[in-house]
Protein backbone atom coordinates (compact mmCIF):
# COMPACT_ATOMS: atom_id res chain seq x y z
CA UNK A 1 0.00 0.00 0.00
CA UNK A 2 1.81 3.33 -1.27
CA UNK A 3 2.29 5.27 2.06
CA UNK A 4 4.12 8.61 1.17
CA UNK A 5 3.17 10.93 -1.74
CA UNK A 6 5.79 10.58 -4.53
CA UNK A 7 5.20 13.60 -6.36
CA UNK A 8 7.84 16.06 -6.26
CA UNK A 9 7.91 17.83 -2.79
CA UNK A 10 9.02 21.06 -4.83
CA UNK A 11 5.33 21.00 -6.40
CA UNK A 12 3.99 21.61 -2.55
CA UNK A 13 6.79 23.37 -0.72
CA UNK A 14 9.74 25.68 -1.47
CA UNK A 15 12.64 24.45 -0.24
CA UNK A 16 14.68 27.27 1.88
CA UNK A 17 18.05 26.81 4.12
CA UNK A 18 19.50 23.79 6.00
CA UNK A 19 18.44 24.65 9.78
CA UNK A 20 20.04 20.91 11.17
CA UNK A 21 21.75 17.64 10.10
CA UNK A 22 22.90 14.34 11.31
CA UNK A 23 24.00 11.02 10.68
CA UNK A 24 21.20 9.84 8.45
CA UNK A 25 19.19 13.13 7.96
CA UNK A 26 19.03 16.73 6.73
CA UNK A 27 16.76 19.38 8.10
CA UNK A 28 15.26 22.26 6.09
CA UNK A 29 12.83 25.21 6.39
CA UNK A 30 10.33 24.88 3.95
CA UNK A 31 7.11 27.03 2.84
CA UNK A 32 3.69 25.52 1.73
CA UNK A 33 3.40 26.88 -1.87
CA UNK A 34 -0.36 26.94 -1.08
CA UNK A 35 -0.97 29.02 2.67
CA UNK A 36 3.04 30.34 2.47
CA UNK A 37 3.14 28.71 6.13
CA UNK A 38 6.71 27.53 7.39
CA UNK A 39 7.40 24.14 8.09
CA UNK A 40 10.73 21.72 9.09
CA UNK A 41 11.18 19.43 6.44
CA UNK A 42 13.64 16.33 7.27
CA UNK A 43 15.55 14.53 4.61
CA UNK A 44 15.77 11.42 5.69
CA UNK A 45 18.43 9.10 3.31
CA UNK A 46 17.20 5.45 2.85
CA UNK A 47 19.96 2.56 2.69
CA UNK A 48 20.61 2.27 -0.92
CA UNK A 49 22.78 -1.13 -0.24
CA UNK A 50 22.05 -3.35 2.67
CA UNK A 51 24.68 -3.50 5.09
CA UNK A 52 25.96 0.04 3.77
CA UNK A 53 26.36 2.43 7.15
CA UNK A 54 24.74 4.90 5.12
CA UNK A 55 20.96 5.92 5.28
CA UNK A 56 18.24 3.90 6.84
CA UNK A 57 16.28 0.79 6.01
CA UNK A 58 12.59 2.21 5.00
CA UNK A 59 11.10 0.09 8.06
CA UNK A 60 12.90 2.31 10.75
CA UNK A 61 12.16 5.24 8.69
CA UNK A 62 8.07 4.03 8.66
CA UNK A 63 8.83 3.29 12.20
CA UNK A 64 9.32 7.04 13.17
CA UNK A 65 6.94 7.84 10.77
CA UNK A 66 4.03 5.68 12.10
CA UNK A 67 5.02 6.57 15.83
CA UNK A 68 4.51 10.33 15.12
CA UNK A 69 1.01 10.01 13.36
CA UNK A 70 -0.07 8.25 16.65
CA UNK A 71 1.22 11.59 18.63
CA UNK A 72 -1.22 14.84 19.02
CA UNK A 73 0.07 17.04 21.93
CA UNK A 74 1.21 20.42 22.28
CA UNK A 75 4.60 19.45 23.77
CA UNK A 76 5.10 17.28 20.96
CA UNK A 77 5.63 18.22 17.14
CA UNK A 78 3.54 17.90 14.84
CA UNK A 79 3.96 15.64 11.25
CA UNK A 80 2.05 16.81 8.48
CA UNK A 81 3.30 14.98 5.46
CA UNK A 82 5.62 12.12 3.88
CA UNK A 83 7.16 12.55 0.71
CA UNK A 84 9.55 9.78 -1.11
CA UNK A 85 11.94 10.64 -3.83
CA UNK A 86 13.21 7.60 -4.41
CA UNK A 87 16.84 8.27 -2.68
CA UNK A 88 15.18 9.81 1.00
CA UNK A 89 11.68 10.19 2.64
CA UNK A 90 10.89 13.30 3.76
CA UNK A 91 8.67 14.62 6.95
CA UNK A 92 7.32 17.26 6.40
CA UNK A 93 7.15 18.53 10.25
CA UNK A 94 6.08 21.51 12.52
CA UNK A 95 9.00 24.36 12.78
CA UNK A 96 9.60 25.38 16.31
CA UNK A 97 12.19 28.56 16.03
CA UNK A 98 13.39 29.25 19.48
CA UNK A 99 16.59 26.99 19.07
CA UNK A 100 17.20 23.95 21.41
CA UNK A 101 17.05 23.74 25.04
CA UNK A 102 20.51 22.95 24.71
CA UNK A 103 21.17 26.40 23.19
CA UNK A 104 19.39 28.31 25.84
CA UNK A 105 20.96 26.62 28.63
CA UNK A 106 24.81 27.21 27.22
CA UNK A 107 26.50 30.17 29.20
CA UNK A 108 24.39 29.95 32.00
CA UNK A 109 24.89 28.01 35.42
CA UNK A 110 21.66 26.54 35.59
CA UNK A 111 18.14 28.00 35.45
CA UNK A 112 15.92 29.32 38.05
CA UNK A 113 14.12 26.59 39.65
CA UNK A 114 10.73 28.51 38.44
CA UNK A 115 11.98 28.02 34.99
CA UNK A 116 13.43 24.45 35.59
CA UNK A 117 10.11 23.28 36.64
CA UNK A 118 8.42 25.19 33.49
CA UNK A 119 10.27 23.44 31.40
CA UNK A 120 10.72 20.02 33.18
CA UNK A 121 6.52 20.02 33.96
CA UNK A 122 5.88 20.67 29.91
CA UNK A 123 8.34 17.35 28.90
CA UNK A 124 6.48 15.56 31.76
CA UNK A 125 3.39 16.46 29.72
CA UNK A 126 4.55 15.41 26.26
CA UNK A 127 6.22 12.17 27.81
CA UNK A 128 2.36 11.43 29.43
CA UNK A 129 1.34 11.81 26.10
CA UNK A 130 3.44 8.98 24.91
CA UNK A 131 3.62 6.45 27.45
CA UNK A 132 -0.42 6.79 27.28
CA UNK A 133 0.18 5.28 24.05
CA UNK A 134 3.26 2.99 24.74
CA UNK A 135 5.61 5.00 22.92
CA UNK A 136 8.86 5.71 24.69
CA UNK A 137 11.48 8.15 23.18
CA UNK A 138 14.76 6.87 23.78
CA UNK A 139 16.64 10.18 22.92
CA UNK A 140 15.63 12.67 25.40
CA UNK A 141 18.40 15.37 25.78
CA UNK A 142 18.50 19.26 25.63
CA UNK A 143 19.03 18.94 21.66
CA UNK A 144 15.76 17.15 21.13
CA UNK A 145 13.92 19.55 23.30
CA UNK A 146 12.88 23.00 21.29
CA UNK A 147 11.52 26.10 22.28
CA UNK A 148 8.84 27.01 20.39
CA UNK A 149 9.72 30.74 20.22
CA UNK A 150 11.81 32.80 22.44
CA UNK A 151 8.95 34.87 24.27
CA UNK A 152 6.86 32.28 25.54
CA UNK A 153 8.90 29.86 26.51
CA UNK A 154 6.83 26.84 25.44
CA UNK A 155 8.93 23.89 24.13
CA UNK A 156 8.19 20.85 21.91
CA UNK A 157 9.64 17.29 21.92
CA UNK A 158 11.50 16.54 18.72
CA UNK A 159 13.20 13.81 16.84
CA UNK A 160 11.75 10.48 17.37
CA UNK A 161 13.95 8.42 15.37
CA UNK A 162 14.97 6.43 18.33
CA UNK A 163 11.23 6.29 19.94
CA UNK A 164 9.83 2.53 19.88
CA UNK A 165 6.34 0.84 21.09
CA UNK A 166 7.12 -0.92 24.00
CA UNK A 167 5.57 -4.12 25.55
CA UNK A 168 4.90 -5.31 22.36
CA UNK A 169 6.19 -8.83 23.79
CA UNK A 170 9.45 -8.47 22.19
CA UNK A 171 12.34 -7.20 24.21
CA UNK A 172 14.13 -3.92 22.98
CA UNK A 173 17.82 -4.33 24.34
CA UNK A 174 19.26 -2.49 21.14
CA UNK A 175 22.35 0.41 22.34
CA UNK A 176 20.26 3.95 21.23
CA UNK A 177 20.60 7.14 22.81
CA UNK A 178 23.17 9.60 23.90
CA UNK A 179 25.72 8.41 26.30
CA UNK A 180 25.30 10.96 28.89
CA UNK A 181 21.43 10.86 29.05
CA UNK A 182 20.64 6.72 28.56
CA UNK A 183 19.68 4.82 31.73
CA UNK A 184 21.74 1.63 32.74
CA UNK A 185 19.15 -0.93 31.08
CA UNK A 186 20.71 0.76 27.85
CA UNK A 187 24.26 0.46 28.58
CA UNK A 188 23.51 -3.22 30.45
CA UNK A 189 21.58 -4.38 27.44
CA UNK A 190 18.60 -5.15 28.96
CA UNK A 191 15.08 -4.83 28.49
CA UNK A 192 13.70 -0.88 27.07
CA UNK A 193 10.15 0.09 29.32
CA UNK A 194 8.99 3.69 29.81
CA UNK A 195 11.08 3.79 33.10
CA UNK A 196 13.85 4.30 30.33
CA UNK A 197 12.91 7.78 29.40
CA UNK A 198 12.12 8.70 32.77
CA UNK A 199 15.79 8.48 33.80
CA UNK A 200 16.72 10.92 30.87
CA UNK A 201 14.48 13.03 32.72
CA UNK A 202 16.34 12.81 35.62
CA UNK A 203 19.82 13.99 34.07
CA UNK A 204 17.99 16.78 32.69
CA UNK A 205 16.15 18.17 35.45
CA UNK A 206 19.80 17.68 36.84
CA UNK A 207 21.53 19.50 33.64
CA UNK A 208 18.85 22.81 33.57
CA UNK A 209 19.10 23.39 37.70
CA UNK A 210 23.27 23.30 37.39
CA UNK A 211 24.44 24.04 33.93
CA UNK A 212 26.33 20.39 34.48
CA UNK A 213 25.61 16.64 33.97
CA UNK A 214 25.76 14.50 36.56
CA UNK A 215 27.38 11.00 34.97
CA UNK A 216 29.96 12.60 32.42
CA UNK A 217 33.01 11.52 31.97
CA UNK A 218 36.11 12.05 30.20
CA UNK A 219 35.53 9.04 27.74
CA UNK A 220 32.27 7.13 27.16
CA UNK A 221 33.78 4.15 28.87
CA UNK A 222 34.03 6.34 32.13
CA UNK A 223 30.29 8.35 31.45
CA UNK A 224 28.82 4.69 31.07
CA UNK A 225 30.62 3.44 34.16
CA UNK A 226 29.10 6.32 36.07
CA UNK A 227 25.83 5.54 34.72
CA UNK A 228 25.51 1.82 35.75
CA UNK A 229 27.34 3.00 39.32
CA UNK A 230 24.84 5.81 39.35
CA UNK A 231 27.58 7.48 40.82
CA UNK A 232 26.66 11.22 41.19
CA UNK A 233 26.45 13.98 43.52
CA UNK A 234 24.45 17.43 44.14
CA UNK A 235 25.94 20.21 45.28
CA UNK A 236 23.98 22.26 47.91
CA UNK A 237 23.79 25.64 45.99
CA UNK A 238 22.06 24.71 42.84
CA UNK A 239 19.46 22.31 44.02
CA UNK A 240 17.02 22.53 46.78
CA UNK A 241 15.86 19.69 49.10
CA UNK A 242 12.84 18.97 46.95
CA UNK A 243 14.94 18.58 43.84
CA UNK A 244 17.09 16.69 45.18
CA UNK A 245 13.89 14.39 46.23
CA UNK A 246 13.15 14.76 42.55
CA UNK A 247 16.13 13.78 40.54
CA UNK A 248 17.32 10.85 43.19
CA UNK A 249 13.52 9.20 42.63
CA UNK A 250 14.60 8.98 39.00
CA UNK A 251 18.04 8.16 38.40
CA UNK A 252 17.32 5.27 40.15
CA UNK A 253 19.33 1.97 38.50
CA UNK A 254 15.85 -0.07 38.79
CA UNK A 255 13.56 1.18 36.37
CA UNK A 256 10.69 -0.49 38.44
CA UNK A 257 11.39 1.68 41.20
CA UNK A 258 11.60 5.13 39.51
CA UNK A 259 8.94 7.72 39.65
CA UNK A 260 6.56 7.20 36.41
CA UNK A 261 5.44 10.47 34.19
CA UNK A 262 1.98 10.20 36.92
CA UNK A 263 4.41 10.70 39.82
CA UNK A 264 6.60 12.82 38.51
CA UNK A 265 3.88 15.25 37.90
CA UNK A 266 2.28 14.72 41.11
CA UNK A 267 5.73 15.46 43.10
CA UNK A 268 5.46 18.44 45.37
CA UNK A 269 9.04 20.20 43.45
CA UNK A 270 6.39 19.80 40.25
CA UNK A 271 3.38 21.04 42.14
CA UNK A 272 4.51 23.76 43.98
CA UNK A 273 4.65 25.70 40.90
C1 LIG B 1 14.82 26.51 13.71
C2 LIG B 1 15.36 25.09 13.80
C3 LIG B 1 16.75 24.89 13.89
C4 LIG B 1 17.28 23.59 13.93
C5 LIG B 1 16.40 22.50 13.89
C6 LIG B 1 15.01 22.70 13.83
C7 LIG B 1 14.46 24.00 13.77
C8 LIG B 1 14.42 21.41 13.83
C9 LIG B 1 13.11 20.93 13.79
C10 LIG B 1 12.88 19.56 13.84
C11 LIG B 1 13.96 18.63 13.90
C12 LIG B 1 13.73 17.14 13.93
C13 LIG B 1 15.27 19.11 13.93
C14 LIG B 1 15.49 20.47 13.89
N1 LIG B 1 16.67 21.15 13.93
C15 LIG B 1 18.00 20.53 13.99
C16 LIG B 1 18.58 20.63 15.38
C17 LIG B 1 17.74 19.87 16.38
N2 LIG B 1 18.51 19.43 17.51
C18 LIG B 1 11.44 19.38 13.78
O1 LIG B 1 10.81 18.33 13.80
N3 LIG B 1 10.85 20.60 13.71
C19 LIG B 1 11.82 21.57 13.71
O2 LIG B 1 11.59 22.76 13.66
Amino acid sequence: MKQFKSEPIEMDYIIAEEIGSGQFATVRRCIERSSGKEFAAKFVRKKRIIGSRRGLLLEDIEREVNILKKLNHDNIVKLFNVYDNGNEVILILELVKGGELFDYLAGKEGLEETQAIAFIKQILLGLDHMHSKNIVHLDLKPENIMLLDKETQRLKLIDFGLSRVVNTGSDIREILGTPEFVAPEIINYEPITLATDLWSVGVITYNLLSGASPFLGDTKQETFANITAVDYFFDSTHFSDLAQHFISNLLVKDGRKRLTVDQCLQHDWIKQN
